[in-house]
């Protein structure tokens, strides 16, 4: 078989076909022989074993003419190796894109964290501002009327409740005597005493310049001018500073069943305007509604 391949491919003129495979010269000498010459066999072995390794090589070149290339192919070898390292490159290049990436998002996301609480911060002062008085700190008109005034309240509630409306009398004598900005120290510790008096589900509201409003829920008229008592003796009894003293006058009236709060504060600034010119540092009371 050996013999007839070495011809087909030498008929062929395949002389550039490589095999790769193993058939070198340790291969042993073999022969094919018909049934009829079987008797052959011993005197052919005989004359085999006869051949010298020199001839064995002889006849073996004669008849096998298949050289026996061991070729690697580093072409391929390089071009799988230069690909796996295109890979490598291009996964190594997009981590670090991904790193870099990553470290300014971080960045991004801290200074969008910073922003927020930023803006977060301001918002609060901003609903802070929108509902109180700078300079007193107490709750602004604004803040009133959208939360006791605008809203619809609940005419089903029976719980008495009173306003009060305090205003400073002579105030303008403070600030023409000592200065605005002592006037403003007067309204500031003014409030403090005010908050500090009442109790903690009363609104002071400072309503305008010297005026203020203490709405008290569930509190009944008596009470109510008991409490506008105790503020009147406090307020005489300090000193505000540089030893300015004041009095304040008060117009109380407890809510009458259905009626609105703006009628309560109507009918409460009506008896502030009789206090004050009744003499001025005293309690009016109103206890009859109005009719607009
Ligand atoms: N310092 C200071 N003064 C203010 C402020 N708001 C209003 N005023 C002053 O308060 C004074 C109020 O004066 P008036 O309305 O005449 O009242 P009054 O002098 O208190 O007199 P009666 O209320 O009648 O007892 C004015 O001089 C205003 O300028 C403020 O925020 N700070």
């Amino acid at each position: 078989m050996r013999g007839s391949a070495s011809t087909y491919i030498k008929q062929r003129g395949l002389t550039e076909l490589k095999i790769a495979g193993w058939g070198g010269p340790a291969d042993e000498l073999r022969y094919g022989i018909t049934q009829e010459l079987q008797h052959l066999i011993p005197r052919l072995n005989y004359a085999l074993r006869g051949i010298s390794e020199q001839q064995r090589l002889a006849i073996y070149n004669k008849w096998n003419n298949v050289s026996v290339v061991e070729d690697i192919d580093y072409q391929v070898a390089i071009q799988i190796l230069g690909i796996l390292a295109a890979i490598i490159f291009v996964l190594m290049l997009r981590n670090y894109n991904i790193k870099i990436y990553s470290q300014a998002l971080e960045v991004k996301n801290k200074q969008l964290e910073e922003l927020r609480g930023n803006l977060e911060r301001k918002n609060q002062q901003l609903d802070f501002l929108s509902a109180h008085d700078p300079l007193t700190k107490l709750y602004n008109r604004h803040y009133f009327n959208s939360q006791y005034i605008d809203k619809k309240q609940d005419e089903n509630n029976v719980e008495p409740m009173c306003l009060i409306i305090m205003d400073v009398d002579y105030f303008k004598l403070i600030n023409d005597n000592f200065g605005h900005n002592t006037g403003d120290i007067v309204l500031a510790k003014l409030a403090e005493l005010l908050i500090n008096t009442v109790r903690g589900s009363d609104v002071v509201t400072r309503w305008g310049g010297e005026e203020f409003i203490i709405l008290c829920p569930k509190l009944a008229l008596q009470s109510a001018c008991e409490l506008c008592q105790r503020l009147a003796i406090q307020i005489q009894q300090t000193q505000f500073t540089d030893g300015v003293k004041i009095t304040c006058s008060f117009g109380v009236a407890q809510r009458e069943a259905n009626e609105s709060i703006l009628m309560c504060l109507d009918r409460a600034d009506k008896a502030l305007y009789r206090a004050k010119d009744g003499g001025r540092n005293q309690t009016c009371i109103d206890t009859k509604a109005v009719d607009f």
